[in-house]
């Protein structure tokens, strides 16, 4: 057994994991990370960028269809092949060697294999042969594992041998015929790429299409699903699938209706990969999603253990977590050398913004763009608000973006503090909208000095100008 010491060891190399690293390295301390996988995780992988090289032709495809002059030149449908092998590309043909390098270029150990917990500051790592190394953390272990489908107790599924989120990002061929179960991201983002892809697609969605955003975004992505030929079953359940001897699986729904399909995908939300990473051994139990402070450290075990990204449950999305690891490298940095922590709101050590201002992209077709509060949160949150809506396609630059451009805004004010306490787009091309959101939620930029934030003309971007307009000066 090998044995050796670090200043901070981080089990998951995923883009948090990474982040953590690097940010302790650049702060002047040691660091290892721990991966039994791929370096770079579930996002590179088998989530966010094999899933939108999925999504991109057809999202390229319907621009093109939407101009004329570009319309005719396009003179054949989706290429399906090109699609996938563009996806295997973007992926680098799930070899980390790139991601690899750069750890080394950082100045970060890399120790593959499975990482555990063993006693408090150690971690023990067993590699594929078995073989075992104990690494010792002089300041700081951090929990950056991630997450995994989660897969329902529906009699018959397990061993239909449906997908998980990991299949339908990672698939070699395109199924005839894709049931779905689930109406969140996942199951409306792959429904939109299989449609494209030429599936005919069935979605599941017990509890609607995409519950947690704006009711308005949802329902212009449901039409532009059901457009497409996706067959919607809203408030249907699957209680019992079977796959038969011939391959195809019938799915039954709570509606008494039976779907047939060639495949199954499972989107139904996430679990925590911390089954088997020794939280039994630090009095925490295996299983559980990682509970953590605004400094991210897990203040049940003592001032050692941190976590990031997925496996806390904050924010279920890379560029958040990737925010909460350098608020958590600096901050590990900084206890260690005795310096000032900064965890004040707002402060250099926490991820205030993961409170109220999480930006997200639902990269459907149209895109959603959000940030912040819907206006149901900001009411439950108890805020005095006013909701502005404004039509998109009434703006200039969209007239000009596509014809027949369908689109909506929707800014949500705090009208006690006079700031935006959430935004909301749908439309085509929307997801480049919403950092500017972003900026405006977390500088807390008053609505007076918005005034003087002047969308260049004619762009889409105007629609700030006419969000503001409606609210009155
Ligand atoms: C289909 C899909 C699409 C998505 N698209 C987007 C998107 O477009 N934009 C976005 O922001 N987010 C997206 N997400 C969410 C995003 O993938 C996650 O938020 C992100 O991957 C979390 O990063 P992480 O580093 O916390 O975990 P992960 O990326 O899951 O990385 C964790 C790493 O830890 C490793 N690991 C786990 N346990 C151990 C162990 N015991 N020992 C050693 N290594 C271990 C794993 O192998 C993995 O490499 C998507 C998710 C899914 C499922
Ligand atoms: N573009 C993006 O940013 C992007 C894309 C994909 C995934 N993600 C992230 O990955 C995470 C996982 O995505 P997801 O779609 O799996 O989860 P989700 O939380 O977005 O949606 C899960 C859906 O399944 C429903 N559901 C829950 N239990 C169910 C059950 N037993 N039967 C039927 N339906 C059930 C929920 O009501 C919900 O609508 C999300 O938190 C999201 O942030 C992000």
């Amino acid at each position: 057994m090998t044995e050796l010491a670090y200043d901070v060891v981080v089990i998951g190399a995923g883009p948090v994991g990474e982040n953590v690293a690097d940010r302790v390295v650049q702060g002047g301390l040691t660091a290892a990370i721990v991966e039994r996988e791929l370096v770079g995780g579930e996002c590179s992988y088998w989530a966010c960028m094999p899933t939108k090289a999925l999504l991109r032709s057809g999202s390229a495809l319907r621009a093109a269809r939407q101009v004329p002059g570009a319309r005719e030149a396009v003179t054949g449908d989706l290429d399906a092949a090109a699609v996938l092998a563009r996806r295997d590309s973007i992926v680098a043909n799930w070899r980390d060697d790139g991601q690899v390098s750069w750890l080394e270029s950082a100045g970060i150990a890399l120790h593959r294999g499975h990482g555990r917990l063993s006693a408090a500051k150690v971690v023990e790592v067993t590699d594929a042969d078995g073989a075992t190394t104990t690494l010792t953390a002089r300041h700081a272990v951090v929990v950056a594992t991630g997450s995994s489908s989660r897969m329902p107790d529906i009699p018959g599924l397990r061993a239909a041998a449906p997908w998980s989120s990991r299949e339908a990002a990672a698939a070699t061929s395109v199924p005839r015929r894709l049931a779905i179960i689930g109406g969140g991201v996942v199951a409306t983002e792959m429904a939109t790429a299989y449609a494209t892809l030429g599936s005919s697609v069935t979605v599941l969605a017990r509890d609607g299409v995409l519950p947690s955003v704006e009711r308005f975004a949802a329902e212009q992505v449901t039409q532009s699903l059901r457009e497409a030929g996706v067959s919607l079953h809203l408030d249907a359940e699957a209680v019992s699938v079977h796959r038969d001897d011939a391959g195809t699986v019938h799915v039954d729904t709570s509606q008494g209706e039976r779907v047939e399909a060639d495949e199954v995908l499972v989107a139904i939300g996430r679990t925590p990969n911390t089954q088997d990473i020794g939280l039994d051994t630090v009095g925490l139990t295996p299983g559980d999603w990682l509970t953590v402070d605004d400094t991210m450290r897990v203040v049940t075990v003592g001032d050692w253990l941190y976590a990031a990204g997925d496996v806390n449950r904050r924010a279920l999305l890379t560029h958040q977590g990737k925010y909460q690891a350098r608020a958590v490298g600096d901050v590990i940095v900084a206890r260690a050398k005795g310096e000032k922590v900064d965890d004040g709101r707002w402060g250099r050590h926490v991820a205030t913004a993961d409170e109220r201002a999480v930006p997200q992209v639902v990269f459907t077709d149209p895109e959603i763009a959000a940030v912040g509060l819907t206006a149901a949160a900001a009411e439950a949150a108890g805020l005095r608000t006013r909701v502005v809506d404004y039509n998109l396609g009434a703006v200039a630059g969209a007239t000009l973006h596509a014809d027949g451009y369908q689109g909506q805004a929707r800014m949500v004010v705090d009208e006690d503090r006079k700031v935006i306490v959430g935004v909301t787009f749908v439309g085509p091309d929307v997801a480049e909208l919403i950092h500017a959101a972003t900026v405006a939620i977390v500088g807390e930029v008053p609505l007076d000095r918005l005034w003087h934030a002047v969308p260049a003309y004619p762009t889409v971007s105007e629609v700030w100008l006419r969000l503001l307009e409606a609210y009155g000066r």
